[in-house]
């Protein structure tokens, strides 16, 4: 068994809205895989069908070995997932509900050292129903990863979080990557996609329009530097050489000096923006960016 997650031709239509439209992935064993893409793109479909939570209506669908349309215990019992939102537990304490789900898995995590790894130690006697939207979101967490899952979804994991609750997630979540497991995260935050995943995807209307090393997504790494100065700016292939021209212009200090390559969040907004569709509709070959494939 080559990937964890293998999707091919990927269709999925609800009346008019054609939310996929032939998407493609594959996910390796062991990887950080993060789905970005604006609102609308497709990426909780794409990832409920995963989860088989969702029917498709085409296209051919393996994760963890099996078809997801037609999951068993077992399998499920391989899979953790963080939904957006989950509250039927609002009455019981955070240390009660983790222990009352560890119960479910053969080999669980202990609930009281997964607290201290999401920062719930003190919130442990709280009714869940009492705490904040960003330390509910921690339980939600806390329960997608229990029972030790092979393979991780995290739907937009750390909206409502602040910065260092946000950090001490992503240590958690590369604590994991490091033990093996296999993780799919949606995310809005592209700084959050940039420090965790081995690679990223990039949806758009339903289909992938581009995707690999976030650092090197849509020609990122060779794309020329844009050294900005107080009195100019200029665009190069090399940055460094310019400097030194710079520096021995103004005899040592350049000053307001900036050398900047396009960041994750340029690229990804210039994908998105050559994925819209003109007025008037998009004919279904318009989307060819990337390796879409
Ligand atoms: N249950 C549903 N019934 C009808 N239309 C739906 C349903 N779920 C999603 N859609 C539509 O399908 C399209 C894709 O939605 P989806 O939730 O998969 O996008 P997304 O990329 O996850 O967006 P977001 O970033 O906002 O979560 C949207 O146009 C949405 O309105």
């Amino acid at each position: 068994m080559k990937h964890a997650i293998r999707v091919r031709g990927l269709t999925k239509r609800y009346g008019e809205v054609q939310a996929v439209a032939g998407l493609d992935l594959d996910i390796e064993h062991g990887e950080v895989f993060a789905v970005l893409g604006p609102n609308g793109a497709g990426k909780s479909t794409t990832v409920e069908i995963l989860e088989g939570y969702r029917k498709r209506d085409a296209g051919e669908v393996t994760v963890l070995g099996q078809d997801p349309a037609r999951p068993t215990r077992e399998w499920r019992s391989r899979i953790g997932i963080v939904l957006q939102t989950a509250d039927d537990r609002a009455e019981l304490t955070v240390r009660e509900t983790l222990r009352h789900f560890a119960a479910y898995y053969a080999d669980p995590r202990d609930p009281d050292e997964l607290m201290e790894q999401v920062g719930l130690t003190e919130s442990a006697g709280k009714r869940i129903r009492q705490l904040s939207g960003g330390q509910r979101r921690r339980v939600d967490v806390a329960l997608g990863v229990i029972g030790r899952p092979e393979l991780l979804f995290l739907d937009e994991p750390t909206t409502g979080f602040d910065p260092e609750a946000r950090r001490r997630f992503w240590e958690l979540i590369e604590g994991l990557a490091h033990d093996g497991t296999t993780i799919v995260l949606t995310t809005h935050y592209l700084e959050e996609a940039e420090r965790l995943a081995d690679r990223v995807a990039v949806v758009a209307r339903g289909r992938v329009v581009a995707e690999g090393d976030p650092a090197t997504l849509g020609g990122r790494a060779s794309a020329k530097a844009r050294v900005s100065w107080s009195d100019g700016e200029l665009e190069t292939d090399n940055p460094t050489a310019a400097v030194l021209e710079l520096s021995r212009r103004y005899d040592g200090e350049i000053p307001a000096l900036s050398v900047a390559r396009p960041t994750l969040e340029d690229v990804y907004l210039r994908l998105i923006d050559s994925a819209d569709p003109p007025a008037g509709g998009v004919p279904e070959t318009a989307v060819t960016i990337g390796s879409a494939s």
